[in-house]
């Protein structure tokens, strides 16, 4: 028990001091590189979130918005949680990790470019994107091929994809980069045939021509 606090010691005192050059004060770096990353990080979150749930306000009415919108589910929480977990881990064992700044950098520029094709999406199909998958088909429902969904056939999903992937990145957390990308595909992977069966029955050989000649933006989905 004594070695293992010794050895505890050891590795928390000296690690980074190994990590990082000895020149520089490592809690002076870690303190700066620690705010900014997780101010990013903050900013990321509520502006997603927050423009999501406005944008369902504009486009459905807030009698038919809940919360939900926010889109902030148990699952969701979970992995937030445990993304910030490891960024405080790794902050304190190993801070040379967080000072790619040439990675951290690609990631906020992910969480822009993802959320900007993510909100691309939701202005261009309007009343048509709904958080929950229409399973009958409504009057005002017309199958959407223009603007993002030209390039793609899912572009919601891509842009919550490249954005969700972004913020791991951006906090070099290299085990929650992995875990989001693993588990936003699966989630995404999933749900694309059983919005498509729908889509497919609501518009049929239109949506069918549209599945042949776009892809559906979420890599490994055809
Ligand atoms: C959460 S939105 C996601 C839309 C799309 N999958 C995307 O990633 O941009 C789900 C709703 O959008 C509708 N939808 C999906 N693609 C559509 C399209 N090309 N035209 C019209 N409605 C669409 C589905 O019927 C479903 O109710």
């Amino acid at each position: 028990m004594l070695f293992l606090n010794h050895l505890w010691e050891y590795v928390v005192t000296s690690l980074p001091g190994l990590l990082i050059p000895s020149s520089v004060s490592f809690t002076e770096i870690s303190s700066y590189t620690a705010c900014r990353q997780l101010s990013q990080m903050f900013l990321a979150v509520a502006f997603f979130h927050s423009s999501e749930y406005i944008l369902a306000v504009a486009f459905h009415g807030r009698s038919n918005v809940t919360l939900k919108s926010l889109l902030i589910s148990k699952n969701y929480l979970l992995t937030m949680i445990f993304s910030f977990l490891e960024y405080g881990v790794e902050i304190v064992l190993f801070p040379g990790l967080k000072e790619h700044w040439w990675m951290s950098n690609t990631g906020l520029a992910l969480v822009v470019i993802g959320e900007i094709i993510r909100k691309s999406a939701i202005i261009t199909a309007g009343r048509a994107f709904t958080h929950l998958i229409k399973v009958h088909h409504e009057e005002h429902h017309r199958l959407v091929t223009h603007g993002v969904y030209r390039f793609v056939r899912h572009p919601g999903y891509s842009g919550f994809l490249i954005w969700s992937v972004g913020t791991q990145i951006m906090l070099c957390n290299p085990i929650s980069t992995v875990a989001f990308a693993t588990v936003v595909w699966k989630f995404f992977a999933e749900r694309i045939p059983y919005e498509e069966y729908f889509l497919k029955w609501f518009f049929g050989s239109d949506y069918e021509e549209y599945g042949r000649q776009v892809h559906s933006g979420v890599p490994f989905v055809k």
